[in-house]
C-alpha cells in the first residue's frame, strides 16, 4: 500500500501544453477513477506516474519518496508501480502462465513481506530469493495460480496462448501479470475498453476484488462514466491537461465544477434561470440550487444556467401548461421528447418509456421539475 502524492506536475510534448500543474493525493489503498475527453492528458498522466517519462516540473512521490523532482528520477522498473496498458500488452509467444511469471521476473520488487521482498537491487520480483532454485520456482507457480484466482482466471487457462484465450481473459492476465510482483500501486489504463458489456461487467467486478485483496493503490483511466462511478472511490477528470476537480464520484457527480464536467458524468440538461437567492427561477418553474459554483455568483435576478439530470424532468398532468412538444425521437424502449419552454426559446429533452408515450408535435405539456440544480 502507498500514497500517491502528484504535486503540482507540467509537460509539455512536441511544444505542446500537455498536463498543466496537476495536482493530485490518491490515499494508499484507494481506487481512483481518472476521466476526461480524448487528448486531456489521462494516458500521459499514468505515464508519470509508472515511470515511463518525467514531468518537466513538479514531483510524484510514493509514501515519503520523491520518484520524479527536479533532481530526481527513479526509473519505471524500480518504482514498484504496476502497469495495465490500454491493449494488455501480452506477449502472444508465450503462454498466460508464462506471460504472468515476466511479471514476476521483471515486475516491481513488492513491499509486502509474507511471500518475502526480493534481493536488494535483483530483479527478481516479490519472490523470494532465499533456498534452492527449485523452492524459488515453487513459489512462482504459487504466486501465478495466486494472482490467476484474484482475477478469477481458471486455472486450465495458464497453458495457453493468448489468441486461445477471450479478449476479456487477456485483460485479466494483463491485470495479474502488473499484480504478480505486488505492486505497491497499479495504474490501468482503459483495461476493459475492448469488451463488450457484460464482459466488461465481469471483468470490472474480478479486477476490483483483486485490487482490493491485494491492498493496491489504483488509478484507473476510462472513457466510461459508469465504469469511472463503480470503479473509483475518487474521480479526477482531466479537461485540456488540467485537473478540473477530483472528490469523491458522488460529490463530483452531484456538484460538477464546470458544465463540461457535468456531461462527463452522465446526461445533463441545462435550463436557463434567474437567480432569486437561492433558487433559480426557469420557464419550467423555481429549482432550489443545493450548489452555487464560484465565478457564477450572479446577483439576485442574473442569468445563470441550472444543470439538472434526465431523470429530474418528468411530464405533469392536469397542470398550467409550460412547454409544447418540438420533437419526438425513438430510443428503443425509450422515447426522447424535446420541449420548448412557452414564452421563451428554453429546450429540454426528457425521457419516457416508449410504451407510455402518446404525445404528439405541437401537442402543449407541463414539465415539473424534482429536486435541486447546480447554477453555472
Ligand atoms: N510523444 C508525444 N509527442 C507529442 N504529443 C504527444 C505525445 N504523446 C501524447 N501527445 C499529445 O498529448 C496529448 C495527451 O495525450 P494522452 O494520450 O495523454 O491523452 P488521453 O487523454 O489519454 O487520450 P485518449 O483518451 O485518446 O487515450 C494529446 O494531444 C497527444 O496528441
Amino acid at each position: 500500500m502507498t500514497t500517491l502524492r502528484v504535486q503540482d506536475v507540467s509537460l509539455a510534448l512536441g511544444g505542446r501544453p500537455v498536463l498543466s500543474g496537476v495536482s493530485l493525493t490518491i490515499p494508499s489503498g484507494t481506487r481512483t477513477a481518472l476521466v476526461g475527453a480524448s487528448g486531456s492528458g489521462k494516458t500521459t498522466l499514468l505515464r508519470l506516474i509508472a515511470g515511463f517519462a518525467r514531468p518537466d516540473s513538479g514531483t510524484i512521490a510514493l509514501d515519503d519518496t520523491v520518484v520524479s523532482g527536479p533532481h530526481t528520477f527513479l526509473a519505471a522498473h524500480r518504482r514498484g508501480v504496476g502497469y495495465v496498458a490500454q491493449d494488455g500488452a501480452l506477449f502472444p509467444h508465450l503462454t498466460v502462465e508464462q506471460n504472468i511469471r515476466f511479471g514476476l521476473t521483471r515486475g516491481s520488487r513488492g513491499s509486502r513481506g509474507s511471500r518475502g521482498s526480493g534481493g536488494s537491487g535483483g530483479s527478481a520480483g516479490s519472490v523470494s530469493t532465499a533456498g534452492s532454485g527449485g523452492s524459488r520456482s515453487a513459489q512462482m507457480a504459487a504466486r501465478i495460480r495466486e494472482v490467476a484466482d484474484l482475477v478469477a482466471l481458471p486455472s486450465d487457462l495458464l497453458g495457453r496462448y493468448p489468441h486461445e484465450i477471450s479478449g476479456g481473459q487477456q485483460q485479466r492476465v494483463s491485470v495479474a501479470r502488473a499484480l504478480a510482483p505486488a505492486p505497491k500501486m497499479i495504474v490501468l489504463d482503459e483495461p476493459f475498453s475492448a469488451l463488450d458489456t457484460g464482459l466488461r461487467e465481469q471483468s470490472r467486478v474480478a479486477v476490483i476484488a483483486a485490487l482490493e485483496a491485494s491492498n493496491a493503490t489504483a488509478v484507473l483511466v476510462t472513457h466510461d462514466q459508469d465504469e469511472a462511478l463503480m470503479f473509483g472511490q475518487q474521480i479526477g477528470i482531466l479537461a485540456g491537461g488540467r485537473l478540473e476537480q477530483h472528490g469523491s464520484p458522488l460529490s463530483v457527480f452531484d456538484n460538477p465544477s464546470t458544465a463540461e464536467v457535468a456531461t462527463f458524468l452522465g446526461d445533463a440538461v441545462f435550463v436557463a434561470g434567474q437567480l432569486r437567492g437561492t433558487s433559480a427561477e426557469t420557464a419550467f418553474g423555481s429549482v432550489s440550487l443545493r450548489h452555487q459554483n464560484a465565478g457564477v455568483e450572479a446577483e439576485t435576478g442574473g442569468s445563470i444556467r441550472v444543470l439538472l439530470r434526465p431523470d429530474q424532468l418528468t411530464l405533469g398532468q392536469g397542470v398550467a401548461p409550460n412547454g409544447r412538444v418540438t420533437s419526438l425521437s425513438p430510443r428503443g424502449t425509450r422515447l426522447h421528447i424535446e420541449i420548448e419552454a412557452i414564452g421563451s426559446a428554453d429546450r429540454v429533452v426528457l425521457t419516457i418509456a416508449a410504451a407510455d408515450a402518446s404525445y404528439r408535435v405541437g401537442e402543449a405539456v407541463t414539465v415539473v421539475i424534482h429536486g435541486s440544480g447546480v447554477s453555472y
